[in-house]
């Protein structure tokens, strides 16, 4: 069924912190304008009429005789360097002054700019959140964190948490804590997929944040546009997180063509079918690590986005060869859903890696495996003896809370194993 609130009320602040929140967000933004016909200073590109105006993610104003569209976005770093990256950058009249804070020394600024921002919405439903888990600005998104759940205690935090050559701890710990909705993004998985699949044979973060970025445009799509699952931002909690503290979802995105197989003439039409193959047999094609074949599962959307796609594509042969290894836990009411959005598909231009295909498929999934991997790498980098005695105990309650965590990931996978009596010396075999 359809969302209830008309598209145009469901507003989300995106809050960018740290150069990789940053960097990210302005790819994000780039592919929003796209995707929603803006010029690169928020005007309407083409005098043509819109189905949906893009007020959800984007404030409207008036310049001049023409509306314009702002991102509702605040960026905050340390250092200007990033900040001036977006400044300078192709789409730089799409931003206001305003919307660009260069400290963190203290929250009580950005959450005045926050206040700002959220008084004028009708309908707002929360936050996203794009940051990194280590870094200088790391313990001021813990602060932002904890400050946003006490004074909007009653709105949704999603997070776009980049996960890069280290992770702290202790934010680690605060992000689970206080985000509602923590979508994970490990930099060395992204790399292989780049290798792999884009035949890009040195990735640098560019490559990465596209990715990334691209990802992310399909799980807002249905919030962006008229879309029947994940249509608001309350949904991805409701039905992809059956318990609270198990929060954290990975992402999949495909078909990745590389973008010297685009053809001059049309985009790539692969069946569904073929697009979704790789999910189940084969690697690289999440953005976290993967080592198991079998995904033990607590919930699972799949959001297929693209104007070609014939219902009955995404039907019972499909499902039922996802399904021998994609296992769901027998306890969790939530489960498997898919939602097809009709929106067509946008890359970035030339300076794709991507190549255009006419239909992708997104998902997002509540696994064991990788959220068992993202609390062990948290706990290999607890160091616990700091000379900061407030410290050493946030990082000693850090540690307790990943260890426990992890163990019970650990249980439920157990539980699926012996219940669907799984042997997980498999190796990933493509199903006929
Ligand atoms: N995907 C991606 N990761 C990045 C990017 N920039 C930095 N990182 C990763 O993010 C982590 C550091 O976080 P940053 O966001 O740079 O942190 P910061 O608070 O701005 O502070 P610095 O420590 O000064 O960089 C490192 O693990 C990097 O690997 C980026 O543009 N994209």
């Amino acid at each position: 069924m359809a969302c209830e609130i008309p598209n145009a009320l469901r507003e989300i602040l995106h809050l960018h912190v740290g150069s990789a929140g940053i960097e990210i967000g302005n790819q994000c933004w780039e592919l929003y304008c796209l995707e929603h016909n803006l010029d690169v200073d928020g005007r309407i590109a083409a005098e043509q009429s819109q189905d949906v105006p893009p007020k959800c993610f984007f404030l409207e104003w008036n310049a001049d005789t023409r509306k314009k569209y702002r991102p509702q976005a605040l960026f905050v770093d340390v250092d200007s360097s990033a900040i001036d990256n977006v400044k300078t950058s192709k789409y730089r009249n799409l931003y206001t002054d305003s919307q660009f804070f260069t400290s963190t020394d203290s929250c009580s600024l950005i959450l005045d700019g926050i206040r700002k921002q959220v008084e004028v919405y009708d309908n707002f439903q929360g936050f996203a959140l794009f940051h990194s888990t280590y870094g200088t600005c790391s313990s001021f998104t813990s602060q932002l964190l904890k400050n946003l759940t006490s004074e909007y205690s009653k709105k949704i935090t999603i997070t776009n948490s980049v996960f890069g050559s280290s992770v702290n701890a202790s934010s680690m710990y605060n992000l689970l804590k206080y985000a509602h909705v923590v979508i994970p993004m490990e930099n060395k998985a992204i790399y292989s997929l780049c290798k792999q699949r884009l035949d890009i044979d040195t990735p640098t973060y560019s490559n990465v944040n596209k990715l990334i970025a691209m990802c992310w445009s399909n799980i807002t799509c249905s919030m962006r546009f008229d879309g029947y699952i994940l249509a608001d931002l309350n949904e991805f909690q409701t039905t992809l997180v059956p318990y609270p503290a198990m929060k954290m979802l990975s992402s999949y995105l495909l078909p990745l063509i590389p973008f010297s197989f685009s053809t001059h003439t049309n985009f790539i039409s692969p069946s569904v079918y073929d697009m979704c193959t790789p999910l189940f047999s084969q690697p690289n094609t999440c953005f976290i690590h993967q080592f198991t074949p079998y995904k033990m599962t607590l919930a699972v959307n799949l959001l297929f986005r693209g104007e070609n796609i014939v219902p009955k594509e995404v039907g019972q042969k499909l499902i039922m060869d996802m399904k021998k290894w994609w296992r769901f836990s027998d306890g969790t009411p939530t489960g498997f859903r898919c939602g097809i959005n009709y929106q067509r598909t946008y890359i970035f231009g030339d300076k794709s890696d991507v190549a255009l295909t006419d239909k992708q498929v997104c998902v997002l999934a509540n696994q064991t495996a990788t959220s068992k991997h993202l609390c062990e790498t948290s706990l290999n980098q607890c160091d616990k003896f700091t000379k900061d005695e407030e410290e050493q105990t946030e990082v000693i309650e850090a540690h307790d809370y990943l260890q426990g965590l992890r163990a019970d990931y650990q249980q439920i996978e157990t539980e699926i194993i012996q219940d669907h009596e799984l042997d997980m010396t498999t190796s990933f075999v493509s199903e006929n």
